[in-house]
């Protein structure tokens, strides 16, 4: 989901950009837990603290606290309008699946003029290993073949960064491959999901094979069969679930999340990795080579957890919606990597502090860090009760479909996990299955040794959670001049806007910049706001939409000054 954008191009100035505070460090594995707390302690701040922009004269906005609304940014000064008041880059991008080969630039998203000089990417043709699960071949999709990426020229490539686009185009031939699992989990199947073997033995077997697949070792984590009992212990039906407070409700999902991890890691310590060998001829597993075994494991995965029980379509096709977020995360996951390997060389050449002006497209603003997009605001939880509400609205007044499936189904043999999938809200589900993909196209990657020299890339439940859940309801459309929706991008420093039903600053494209502009005289200390779309509708309309969209009640002024006189 989106935030709706204004495309008028500059014509002032710009004025120094400012510097949110970074409230998480790099480690991901505990930033809900310190956003928990970074948000209790917000709570005790009287609101005259709150309402005092930290002052930082060279820029006319800061971040600060307001009670209902959460950070914001406040004018440090007087602002006159039409005002360049900030320049934002983004951390994160993805272009919509439909515009992947209409000759628009994934970096600048301008439409190409020449297209005879346009770069298109892959170059090479892709690679020739067999992407199959099971006996059958599976021609390739039209989608693998065609042009996943296009660049205006070598100027625009180098700028988005050469062994990132590569990069992506070999993660998007892998989620674009069939998941054949019916052929998977015939006799002469692969691999099959195997849950009979006793804990004790498997766990750290499961930490040992997350530490070989995983370019960060991780502690062995606890198993799942103890993180189930767990999770259901907090609830154990969906209206248990609609009631818990954000504490517990962390808590269940944490359980719930790792205990996939723990499933997952499992999983791949029977197949073992290549150089595991001997940790896989222990255990009796179904017949096929290695890499088979490998190439078999996710869809499994995803037909044992979610076959039977998510409404949502397990199919054999990653849909484009998935490509889009999976594309996405691996930008993200790529830049991360690229700031941890701190590898200056491989490092794309836009990232380079002096230059500061893009020729082509005006002053750049300061660029984002992932620590930056992990202070974002999580959308995780607000979310999840969102989608619990759906589900229960779509079953009454009718059958519970989702639990008469589940009870007639072969199910049963999930075992400890059939109680637990079958209360959690079809849209988890669909994101296990983004996560189950982007896993097993992290893992073929592994396999082939297809990383280099782009920074090898790995994933776990956190990271996952932590970037999807910043991106909902956060990320910002890229349209053309005529509204059509080109893009996806995150700008986390423009993230701490506020919506107002009157805004006082607008947004507009320059390139792949955003520029804030002031559009009337803004006093100190008075809050910058912008629109989360469409503010011409009644109040009610208003509040609806961005309650659906955006999660939150508007507290804007407008919607408190009508709302006054309503309730005269
Ligand atoms: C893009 S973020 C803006 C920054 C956010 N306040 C923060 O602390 O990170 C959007 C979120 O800010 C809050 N918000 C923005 N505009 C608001 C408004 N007019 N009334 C109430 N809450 C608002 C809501 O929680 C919303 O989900």
């Amino acid at each position: 989901m989106n935030l709706d954008l204004s495309l008028n191009p500059p014509s002032i100035p710009i004025s120094g950009p400012p510097t949110p505070s970074s409230l998480f460090d790099k480690d991901s594995s505990n930033l809900l837990e310190q956003q928990i707390h970074t948000l209790h302690l917000n709570d005790t701040h009287s609101s005259s603290e709150e309402l005092t922009a930290t002052p930082a004269p060279e820029n006319p906005i800061a971040v600060a606290f307001l009670p209902n609304k959460g950070r914001c940014y406040l004018a440090t000064r007087e602002i006159q309008p039409q005002e360049r008041i900030f320049v934002a880059e983004s951390f994160g991008t993805t272009m919509c699946d439909p515009w992947l080969d209409c000759g628009i630039c994934h970096d600048c998203w301008g439409r190409i003029p020449d297209r005879k000089a346009q770069i298109r990417l892959p170059r090479k043709p892709l690679s020739s290993t067999t992407l199959t699960v099971g006996t059958k071949k599976n021609p390739r999709s039209k989608k693998t073949e065609s042009t996943v990426m296009v660049f205006c020229n070598e100027t625009c490539l180098n700028r988005y960064g050469p062994l990132k686009a590569d990069l992506i185009c070999k993660v998007e031939e892998k989620i674009r491959r069939s998941w054949d699992i019916k052929q998977a989990a015939g006799p002469n199947g692969h691999w099959r999901v195997q849950t009979t073997i006793q804990p004790s033995t498997l766990i750290a077997g499961a930490g040992a094979a997350t530490a070989t697949l995983n370019s960060e070792a991780s502690a062995p984590a606890t198993h799942y069969s103890t993180l189930i009992p767990q999770a259901l212990a907090v609830a154990s039906t969906p209206l248990a679930l609609s009631k818990l407070q954000d504490q517990d409700l962390t808590l269940f999902l944490n359980c719930v999340w790792n205990a996939l991890d723990s499933l997952v890691a499992e999983q791949e310590s029977f197949i073992g990795t290549l150089q595991q060998q001997q940790q896989h001829e222990r255990l009796e597993i179904a017949s096929g080579v290695p890499d088979k075994r490998a190439e078999a494991l996710y869809p499994m995965l995803a037909k044992f957890l979610l076959e039977g029980n998510c409404k949502a379509t397990i199919g054999s096709k990653t849909s484009d919606d998935d490509c889009e977020t999976i594309r996405l995360l691996t930008d993200i996951l790529y830049r991360r990597q690229v700031e941890l390997d701190q590898e200056v060389a491989v490092h794309d050449t836009r990232e380079t502090a002096e230059d500061e002006q893009d020729q082509e497209h005006g002053p750049r603003g300061v660029q984002p860090t992932f620590a930056d997009l992990c202070s974002m605001q999580s959308n995780e939880l607000v979310l999840f009760r969102q989608q619990l509400q759906q589900d229960a609205d779509e079953r009454t007044g009718a059958e519970n479909e989702a639990d008469t499936h589940l009870k007639g189904s072969k199910q049963d043999r999930t075992g400890p996990w059939r109680e637990l999938l079958s209360i959690l809200p079809n849209h988890l589900l669909s994101c296990f299955y983004v996560y189950l993909r982007i896993r097993d196209a992290y893992l073929l990657l592994d396999i082939e040794s297809a990383w280099s020299p782009a920074p090898r890339l790995s994933i776990d439940s956190a990271l996952f959670r932590n970037i999807l859940y910043r991106e909902v309801a956060n990320s910002f459309g890229i349209r053309d001049s005529s509204d059509e929706l080109l893009a996806f991008a995150i700008f986390p420093r423009a993230s701490y806007f506020n919506h107002s039903c009157r805004p006082n600053v607008e947004k507009r494209r320059v390139g792949r910049h955003f520029e804030y502009w002031s559009t009337t005289t803004i006093g100190e200390n008075e809050e910058c706001c912008i629109s989360y779309g469409d503010i011409n509708p009644g109040r009610i309309e208003r509040q609806r939409r961005l309650e659906d969209m955006y999660f939150f009640r508007c507290n804007c002024l407008r919607c408190i000054e009508e709302e006054s006189v309503d309730n005269q």
